[in-house]
């Protein structure tokens, strides 16, 4: 069985009296899509946010690549490669789609805004950031602002800087959300292409893609994981019907 490629166990957070995080633990392993599901609430933002660091846990730890890594910062931890995108988008909506992969990039070597190579004339960051927007087709979009791009295109945008910094596991936190039919059925075929890169923690509502992509579903409810299991496993489970998915299953 191999290694996971990031395991959390026994995560706790509390804001003041709520739970938020209630002993979880799940882990990811190679090329898979593991969906964390549960209703509005359940907790799903703030185990993604402890994850890159943004939120720190109270106790219980988070290990990947190998390593501990709950006590580093976000940086460190893009730096290991945990490629993320979020509910609210972290673009620079005045720069070009090339422009916000080329930063990402930079920023991850840790040479941002060089005085010696401007970053708009390092060839060979050029040439790597449209490999990156070419994968996720928006290589003729790439001198656009991020602000002239859809909402389907700003996601694939963020997705083309994860894959830009060599992610070994991407964290989407609702990436279908605000998308309509037809940008749900292309994300989700760019998703299933997307695992053979690296493993995908997925927090998602849309249930057609959940069950389309994933190999393994956790079901967390009131911040407890109560179902990890196939998407088979998920639907028949009469907690998870209860708790969630009820019409859905
Ligand atoms: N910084 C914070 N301070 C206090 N409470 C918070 C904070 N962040 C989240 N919460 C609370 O923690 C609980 C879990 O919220 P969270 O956003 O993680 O849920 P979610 O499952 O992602 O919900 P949704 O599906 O609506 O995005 C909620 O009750 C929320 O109000």
């Amino acid at each position: 069985m191999a290694e996971p490629v990031l395991e959390l166990s026994d995560l706790v957070k509390n804001f003041g009296a709520l739970r938020a995080t209630d002993h979880v633990s799940i882990d990811l392993k190679p090329g898979e899509i593991h969906a964390l599901i549960g209703p509005n609430g359940a907790g799903k933002s703030t185990l993604i946010h402890q994850i890159c660091g943004t939120v720190r846990q109270d106790s219980g730890t988070i290990r990947f690549a190998g390593q501990d890594i709950g006590h580093l910062g976000v940086a460190e931890r893009s730096r290991l490669g945990l490629g993320r995108t979020f509910q609210v988008s972290s673009l620079a909506p005045e720069f070009s789609a090339l422009r916000n992969v080329m930063l990402a990039v930079q920023a991850q070597q840790g040479t941002s805004f060089g005085f010696f190579k401007p970053v708009m004339r390092d060839a060979s960051l050029i040439d790597r950031s449209m490999a990156m927007l070419k994968r996720v087709g928006l290589q003729d979009r790439a001198r656009l602002a991020a602000a002239e791009l859809s909402h389907g295109e700003r996601r694939q945008l963020e997705i083309a800087i994860a894959l830009a910094l060599n992610s070994k596991a991407f964290l989407l936190d609702e990436p279908m959300a605000g998308m309509g039919p037809e940008g749900s059925k292309s994300l989700t075929g760019f998703l299933d292409t997307l695992r053979q890169e690296a493993p995908i923690l997925l927090v998602e509502h849309d249930m057609d893609a959940v069950f389309a992509l994933a190999d393994r579903i956790s079901v967390l409810v009131y911040g407890r994981i109560i179902a990890t299991g196939t998407v088979e496993e998920i639907r028949r489970d009469p907690a998870v019907r209860a708790a969630y998915l009820g019409d859905h299953a």
